[in-house]
């Protein structure tokens, strides 16, 4: 006791307190969901309830092996996946696929990956589990889905865990936004203004660009708008993100807001859209190539753009859009909406069919 007084004075400033809740160092479900997500994008397993998974996408051979020798190995896919390869899911919105004794990594990611679907068709029926807990499973293909990586989970069912793995209870979300730096930035488009860089705990960064005059008391103009890199940046033809952006830039110019979210490829990540593009020229569109790959068409969360909003003291809003799931979730996080602008910009012989499925089939309005 003595010589631990003696160490924390040497230390600083700090005395040392008998009443301190030692609990305060061990990481928050959030914290360790984002443990796990950087784990699985770099082929490490993770556990959840006395299950070992590693990403079908990220796992090595050797790391195979080693889940191999503890027992029978599983593969998790989604019921959009399963769907594709005529897997019966069981589970509902999952199937659990048995992996062949002789199944390597290749195997894995032939049924993960739908690049090769048509090219390869898969041999043989896909057996699928009935029964057991299909609850672990859906943890780990959240956190896949999270890591934005195919969501494709390998595992075994295990009593004990290796040294050093991540161990969590479920897929938790990010925590709190936050802001964390802002600035002032002269734009071309959109004038003087602002741009606000927000960080979810855990998560990712987000941006809020401000520019004119924002009356906070009167609906303020804004635009939600999804990190779109081949748009945004390339100026790809294939979609209609770069020319919303821009105008939506030009639109805030007196006043208003746009939402720069994180959030690339409706959610997915960019690769997986490399993935998806790639279908597409295989002759799917946007949303069925979403589905194969095993996600849903649009796997954005809206409600982080209310809480931007609330974080930036904004809480009536002039919407920019045509999607009227951007209008529902904002309207649900109590943002209330007083007008919709819509947005219709650069459409062209490229993009002319990827719209034509935003309004069939995704219910975007004119
Ligand atoms: N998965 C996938 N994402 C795409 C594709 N084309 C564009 N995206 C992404 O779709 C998102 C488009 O975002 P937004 O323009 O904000 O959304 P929206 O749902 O079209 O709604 P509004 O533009 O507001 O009407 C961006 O994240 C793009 O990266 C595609 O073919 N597949
Ligand atoms: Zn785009």
């Amino acid at each position: 006791m003595g010589e631990m007084f003696h160490i924390c004075r040497a230390g600083g400033r700090h005395a040392p307190s008998m009443f301190q809740d030692p609990t305060v160092l061990t990481p928050t479900p959030t914290e360790l969901a984002a443990r796990a997500r950087a784990d699985l994008r770099s082929g490490l397993p993770v556990a959840t309830r006395g299950m070992l998974m590693a990403a079908a996408e990220t796992v090595s051979a050797g790391r195979l092996a080693g889940m191999r020798d503890l027992g029978p190995l599983v593969l998790a896919i989604t019921d959009r996946r399963a769907a594709t390869l005529k897997a019966r899911a069981y589970d509902g919105d999952l199937a659990r696929v048995v992996v062949p004794g002789d199944a390597d990594v290749a195997w894995l990611r032939a049924v993960a990956d739908p690049a090769d679907d048509l090219r390869a068709p898969m041999k043989g029926p896909l057996a699928t589990l009935r029964d057991g807990d299909a609850g672990p499973w859906r943890t780990g293909l959240a956190l896949a889905k999270a890591a934005q990586l195919l969501p494709a989970m390998v595992g075994v069912e295990t009593p004990t865990l290796p040294e050093g793995i991540t161990v969590l209870d479920r897929a938790a979300g990010a925590g709190p936004l936050a802001g964390v730096a802002a600035a002032r930035l002269p734009m071309a488009l959109a004038g003087a203004g602002r741009l606000h860089v927000f960080r979810e705990g855990g998560g990712e960064e987000h941006y809020a660009v401000e520019a004119g005059t924002v009356d906070r008391a009167a609906p303020v103009l804004v635009r939600l708008h999804s990190a779109c890199f081949t748009g945004d940046v390339l100026g790809s033809l294939k979609c209609d993100c770069g020319p919303q952006l821009h105008a939506a830039l030009g639109a805030i110019r007196d006043g208003g807001v746009v939402l720069y979210l994180n959030q690339e490829g409706r959610g997915i990540g960019l690769a997986n859209k490399m993935r998806a593009y790639d279908l597409q020229d295989q002759g799917f569109d946007t949303v069925e190539a979403n589905h194969r790959l095993g996600f849903e068409d649009d796997e954005r969360d809206f409600r982080l753009g209310a809480g931007l909003l609330r974080k930036l003291g904004i809480g009536k809003i002039k919407l920019m859009t045509n999607n009227p799931r951007k209008i529902q979730m904002m309207q649900d996080q109590g943002i209330d909406v007083v007008e919709r602008v819509p947005l219709h910009v650069g459409r062209g012989p490229e993009n002319a069919g990827y719209l034509d499925v935003k309004r069939t089939k995704s219910g975007h309005l004119e």
